[in-house]
């Protein structure tokens, strides 16, 4: 079975590293022509998924703007996961999800188990009760050739009061996190499938990826203030496993397609200028 890692190198090979988040913000249905409802968030979210769906590498659609539908925008979710996978972009599921092992299994089978209606490529995790309580997610991607991604150094300007905090050992918080995970992915064979969060927006901060060997999501870009000309600053030797992530940005050309297509094809060019 192809690993998530090896499925997320050959489509950044094909396509350029490039993932556009689904994010359907209420202002930016109202932006749309779109109602704030469920048939605003359907259209908002088809219009995405055909518009992109062959075009970029990993489609992100964002839980939280369904799940404020509740199940009827849950549905919508699972419709636009399963379009998109049949469509051949992988899917990144931002849902950032941590909890005790016994609740994670439960999470890892809504989002990793193929039999899940939810099941998508890789999903957001938080590791705030400890790494090794998301052991049941990492278990779930290793059978089903899934991949998760750990939040480590995020991109809004709280993280660094709790991520650049010291543990006994003098690490950061947030070296232990990418410790752990560069362990996760020690033999993988290519790109390992534990990827890491590290925001586009962060600057230096000394932090060390260079034995991570798995995907680095790099949300901020846009909307948040993250340029494509900070990346090597913040992931210097790691660059070529950067996922840059754009959502506001992107989507604020929508509902035409053609200039949707257009703003990601922007957005990919200045990635592949810095990540080659
Ligand atoms: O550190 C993080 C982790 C996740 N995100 C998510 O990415 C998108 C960003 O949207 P933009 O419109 O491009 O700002 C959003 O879904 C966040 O929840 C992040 O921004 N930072």
């Amino acid at each position: 079975m192809e690993t998530f890692g090896q499925r997320l190198r050959a489509a950044t090979d094909a396509r350029g590293p490039l993932c556009v988040g689904i994010d359907p913000h209420a202002a930016l249905l109202a932006k749309w022509g779109l109602t704030d409802d469920v048939a605003g968030l359907e259209r908002f979210s088809f219009t995405v998924v055909e518009a992109l769906a062959d075009r970029v590498a990993v489609l992100k659609p964002q839980s939280a703007f369904f799940e404020r539908f509740g199940s009827r925008g849950v549905a919508i979710l699972e419709s636009i996961i399963r379009q998109s996978r049949e469509a051949g972009v992988l899917v990144l599921l931002d849902v950032k999800r941590g909890d005790i092992g016994s609740t994670m299994a439960a999470y890892a089978g809504a989002y990793l188990d193929p039999d899940s209606s939810l099941c998508a490529d890789a999903i957001t995790v938080s590791p705030y009760l400890g790494v090794g309580s998301l052991r049941p997610a990492f278990d779930a991607a290793t059978a089903h050739g899934g991949g998760v991604f750990v939040l480590a150094l995020t991109s809004n300007p709280e993280g660094p009061g709790i991520q650049h905090a010291r543990t006994a050992g003098g690490r950061t918080v947030a070296q232990t996190v990418i410790d752990e995970i560069s362990q996760l992915n020690r033999g993988a064979e290519g790109l390992g499938s534990f990827g890491l969060v590290v925001g586009a927006t962060i600057g230096e901060t000394g932090h060390d990826l260079s034995e991570v060997n798995g995907p680095l999501l790099a949300p901020g870009l846009g909307a948040q203030g993250g340029d494509p000309a900070g990346l090597k600053a913040i992931f210097g030797e790691s660059l070529r496993n950067v996922l840059p992530s754009y959502s506001r940005e992107v989507l604020a050309a929508g509902p035409d397609r053609v200039s949707l297509q257009a703003a990601a094809d922007r957005a990919a060019d200045a990635c592949r200028a810095v990540i080659g």
